[in-house]
């Protein structure tokens, strides 16, 4: 068997196009364009690679972005205002702080201050607790890039059995929240995880986030599932691999996502629809409020004669 590549560049580009659309009735029927505020602190060179991606593609789509770098020094109470002022800002519809931050901040304080209706990367405790009953906001980006990518290709969720591999706060744990929302019989388990591959090897749908080269191999991999690799690992020689053993596994699987080219470019592409989603979120708001004051004006208007 030769697994089926689920081509994560091609499922971005027709979500890329639906965007696009979006962003083009948005500025018809509302004069709104959708803004991103991306901020960077430090010089992390692999978070600068990222938010200038993520700039790219905004521009493609029709977003607006503006990227804010901060001084790798900054304190805890300047990151703060600066996202205060942001959340305040009419024109800003969407905020997201490029992971990792410098260790001296407390990343759950910084990403509590981000407004949870501009939190497009899904990572406030309102949006992460949202995701156990149904009632999140924005999801975060990569598990929810897995989630299309498993739809686009017709993958069944529903009672199926997934092992996640990796229990991050931004992939692995929203991603089995997901599952289970979608009726999947979900394992979660750890690159340490003592006889890892009893639970791999039950998978319908195998999902690795665990930040280990080649950690699955093709003993490991039920034959006919569906593998989603969504690690991203740099050789010495600055070649990129994910966790899975691609051509090992490409043999036994049904199909499986590459890396690079898999998941990763859905992550950026789900952050251009959160961002469209909260602009329009946005504006319908502002909508709604404007008709709410002409109708009590009116009403005021009858009543004083
Ligand atoms: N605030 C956030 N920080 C981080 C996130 C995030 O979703 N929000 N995720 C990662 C980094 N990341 C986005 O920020 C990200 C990583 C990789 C890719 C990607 O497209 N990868 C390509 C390969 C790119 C390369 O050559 O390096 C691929 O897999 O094809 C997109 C987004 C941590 N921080």
């Amino acid at each position: 068997m030769s697994a089926r590549i689920l081509d994560g560049r091609d499922i971005a580009r027709d979500i890329r196009a639906e965007t696009s659309l979006r962003v083009a009735d948005l500025a018809a029927s509302a004069g709104v364009v959708p803004h991103l505020v991306v901020i960077l602190v430090g010089e992390n060179p692999a978070s600068r690679v990222y938010v200038e991606n993520k700039a790219r593609a905004c521009a493609q789509v029709g977003i607006k972005s503006t990227l804010v770098r901060l001084d790798v020094g900054i304190s805890a109470q300047e990151l703060i205002c600066e996202i205060e002022r942001l959340n305040r800002s009419p024109d800003v519809h969407g905020i997201l702080v490029q992971l990792p931050l410098p260790p001296h901040h407390d990343i759950q304080a910084v990403l509590r201050t981000i407004s949870i209706h501009k939190d497009v990367d899904g990572f406030h405790l309102y949006n992460v607790g949202g995701l156990v009953v149904g009632k999140t906001i924005f999801s975060p980006c990569t598990p929810y890039g897995v989630m299309r990518m498993l739809d686009h290709a017709a993958i069944p969720v529903e009672g199926r059995n997934v092992t996640i591999v990796g229990a991050s706060n931004i992939v692995g744990k929203p991603m089995a929240l997901m599952m289970m929302a979608r009726e999947a019989t979900v394992s979660v388990c750890h690159a340490k995880t003592r006889d890892l591959a009893q639970y791999t090897i039950l998978a319908d749908i195998l999902i690795v986030a665990a930040g280990v080269p080649k950690l699955i191999g093709a003993q490991m991999v039920r034959t006919g599932a569906a593998v989603i690799d969504v690690g991203i690992n740099r050789d010495p020689q600055g070649k990129l691999q994910g966790d899975v053993d691609f051509d090992a596994v490409r043999t036994k699987a049904s199909c499986i996502t590459p890396v690079p080219g898999g998941v990763g470019p859905m992550t950026v592409t789900m952050l251009l629809v959160n961002t469209v989603s909260a602009a329009e979120r946005i504006a319908a708001n502002a909508t709604m409020h404007s008709l709410r004051r002409s109708d009590l004006k009116a009403d005021l208007s009858v009543q004083l004669g």
